[in-house]
């Protein structure tokens, strides 16, 4: 076969050029991302094995070696893994086939051009792989064998980092992959036993195959005189000696017992298997024991990954059974709400050659879910717990036999101090996902509803729980209420709220898409009802006085000829009118029946482009107001109505269905 070269495919080619353009401040990991595909290629070929044990050819012991050579300024990563044939070279090697990272490429280069500190956030979320070798090197070549095929199926690509790379067949004994850099100038340090040796533990340490480097030992220079012991030598230096020795602890983190891990180990992993930067916020590890045995290693992030809202993107969570890889990203381990979480599942029951379609239906597996959800479910409820430091003791507390506080030694104090905040952060970023939970996990919907929190007309941080809203609730105050609008400034100013203010009722304040959705699945909470303020009539029960009641009624009463007329006027709009409690300022308002669909989420069904039922709202007057006794006897009846009911939408965020209509009338009455 004769030498081609072919060109990158357009994202490739953009990914290089920010690769190359110093967007790394934190060189270092291109070695991480090497050695983790050579780890990769390892444990593909040891699943494959499990069908064809042929695969392994005579070579069964899966290592990767790390060389270099100071002369020809190279660094050389190979492993005797899965490899890859000329075909497979080209496709994996010059394209970007996984959907999420074209994701990553067009939020690089989309609309919000995102600025250089932020791109390198996002590379940093996304991994660049194997790319990432031009981060030090100004020419890469790969030689490459996959198992199963014959020593002339070898294949070498060469790629200089810009456009275009080099594809030729070559004869290759050994099965598996080495990838040679030639490093740039400025990056020479990287041909150094030592250098490689630190970053390879700081990184790769849990990386469960022997990661291997030829030993090195000092040599004496030579004599400068043969003759003459005492003349002085040569400079002397480091020489290879031909052993290899492995440099890594080359074992499962997970595996190990929780004492000998330090907390750096625990965040050095998450980043290895997140591709975060970042620390993640919280982690747990356990070894489960009893009708299922498993090990999990499971983290939160501390930021949320572009895509988070993706729900067909898998759970991060990496399947192993008894340490050998499964698979990375499977399903069903996570349900869809907790798919932000990452971590390890080692499981000892499940057969090595288990399959994505088995994993649905094992019983094993829904053990390990349940499992991996109460822990995660627990870990988020023991940082809502230490989110603020506890209140001091009041006076009148201490005065009391009962005021006794924990007595906290200096390290639990710092640890409660550090958790202080996280799980603000986390809700900042994930609590939209957690409410999915609602819907979707019933089990747990009780436990799940503890950990959300809203923004009140008492505060505009969602840092409401329906607990601390319960403990507020006023004397005669039955139901939980909320609000769902599409901003926060809607919900703060919608009308509906009025009355509530008036009465100082705390409103929930829900803004979050995912709300609205979300709450038909919750009914009430510890016992009390939700209640929409904007659906279905507003009953304040006890919270109205019996004078208040009884000039609704006679308001009622006295509207009903003029609520008669309203009705017919907007029969094609409005399913009812009715005199209304729950205005004070504003003239009318929109709400929907009791279990129907908020206008505000038919609203977002339709932009979405999805079938919404066709409901029609019930407009509800306040008797009181100027503009609804200006009705009464108007000769612009007609008009005065559909402008009472297009305002009320528009005070909602909705639009008239017929605008021009609208201004029409309004214009009419104004000259
Ligand atoms: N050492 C190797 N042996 C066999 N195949 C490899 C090797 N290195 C890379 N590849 C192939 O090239 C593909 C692209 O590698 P790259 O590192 O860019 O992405 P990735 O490993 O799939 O994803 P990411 O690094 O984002 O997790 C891999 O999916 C794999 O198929």
């Amino acid at each position: 076969m004769t030498k081609q070269t072919l060109s990158f495919q357009a994202e490739v080619a953009q990914l290089l050029h920010l690769v190359t353009h110093s967007l790394y401040s934190n060189k270092e990991i291109f070695l991480r991302e090497l050695v983790s595909n050579a780890s990769d290629a390892c444990d593909k070929l040891r699943f494959e094995a499990i069908n064809d044990n042929a695969l392994y050819e005579s070579d069964t012991e899966l290592k990767i070696k790390v060389t270099f050579d100071t002369d020809a300024k190279t660094l050389t990563i190979t492993d005797n893994g899965i490899g890859m044939s000329e075909a497979e070279a080209v496709e994996h090697l010059g394209t970007i086939a996984k959907s999420g990272t074209k994701d990553f490429m067009s939020k690089l280069s989309g609309d919000q051009k995102a600025n250089a500190s932020q791109q390198g956030q996002l590379i940093g979320q996304f991994g660049v792989g194997f790319y990432s070798g031009f981060i030090v090197a100004d020419k890469i070549s790969v030689e490459s064998r996959r198992a199963g095929l014959t020593p002339a199926e070898g294949v070498r690509w060469v790629s200089g980092g810009a456009g275009n790379f080099e594809v030729e067949a070559m004869e290759r004994a050994e099965r598996g992959t080495s990838v040679t850099l030639h490093l740039r100038d400025d990056a020479l340090e990287y041909a150094s036993a030592w250098k490689l040796k630190s970053i390879i533990s700081k990184y790769s340490d849990h990386i469960s195959l022997p990661i291997l480097m030829e030993k090195e030992e000092w040599k004496d220079g030579e004599l400068i005189n043969p003759s003459d012991e005492s003349g002085g030598r040569q400079p002397g230096g480091m020489v290879k000696t031909g052993e290899w020795e492995t440099v890594n602890k080359a074992n499962a983190i997970w595996a190990r017992a929780k004492k000998d891990i330090t907390a750096d180990e625990y965040t050095e992993f998450y980043k290895q298997i997140s591709q975060d930067q970042d620390a993640p916020l919280a982690y747990t590890h356990n070894r489960v024991e009893g009708s299922t045995e498993y090990t999990q290693l499971l983290y939160i992030p501390g930021k949320a990954p572009f895509d988070l809202f993706n729900r067909e993107k898998s759970a991060g969570v990496k399947l192993y059974v008894k340490r050998v890889f499964i698979m990375d990203d499977a399903d069903n381990l996570m349900p869809t709400y907790l798919r932000f979480v990452k971590g390890v599942v080692d499981s000892s029951d499940l057969p090595l050659n288990v399959s994505r379609e088995l994993l649905q239906e094992s019983r094993d597996v829904k053990a390990i879910r349940e499992g991996c959800t109460k822990r995660v479910l627990g870990m988020l409820e023991d940082l809502a717990k230490h989110d603020k430091l506890p209140a001091p003791a009041t006076e009148e507390a201490t005065e009391t036999a009962e005021s006794v506080t924990d007595v906290q030694t200096a390290e639990e104090k710092a640890e409660t101090e550090a958790n202080v905040g996280k799980y603000t952060k986390f809700y900042k970023e994930f609590g939209a996902v957690l409410k999915e939970g609602l819907g979707e996990d019933f089990g747990n919907k009780d436990r799940i509803a503890k950990l959300l929190r809203f923004a009140s007309t008492t505060s505009d941080a969602a840092s409401v729980s329906f607990a601390d809203y319960k403990a507020r609730m006023k004397e005669g105050q039955e139901s939980i209420y909320y609000i769902t609008a599409d901003s926060l400034a809607a919900a703060k100013n919608s009308p509906q709220l009025e009355v509530f203010k008036k009465k100082g009722i705390e409103v929930l304040l829900m803004t979050d898409r995912v709300d609205e959705w979300a709450l038909n699945y919750l009914y009430e909470f510890d016992d009390t009802p939700l209640q929409s303020v904007a659906k279905g009539a507003v009953d304040l029960g006890k919270l109205q006085d019996d004078a208040e009641k009884k000039a609704a009624e006679e308001a009622a009463e006295t509207f009903k000829p003029l609520l008669a007329k309203l009705k017919e006027a907007l029969k094609d709009k409005a399913e009812d009118v009715r005199v209304t409690t729950r205005l004070v300022d504003s003239p009318a308002c929109l709400v929907v029946q009791d279990h129907g669909m908020s206008t505000q989420l038919a609203r977002m069904l339709k932009q979405a482009g999805q079938a919404a039922p066709e409901t029609k709202p019930v407009l509800e007057v306040n008797a009181e107001h100027p503009l609804v006794k200006k009705l009464e006897g108007s000769v612009h009846f007609n008009d005065l109505a559909h402008i009472l009911f297009d305002q009320a939408l528009l005070a909602e965020g909705g639009l008239p269905e017929d605008p021009a209509a609208y201004v029409k009338r309004v214009n009419a009455l104004l000259v």
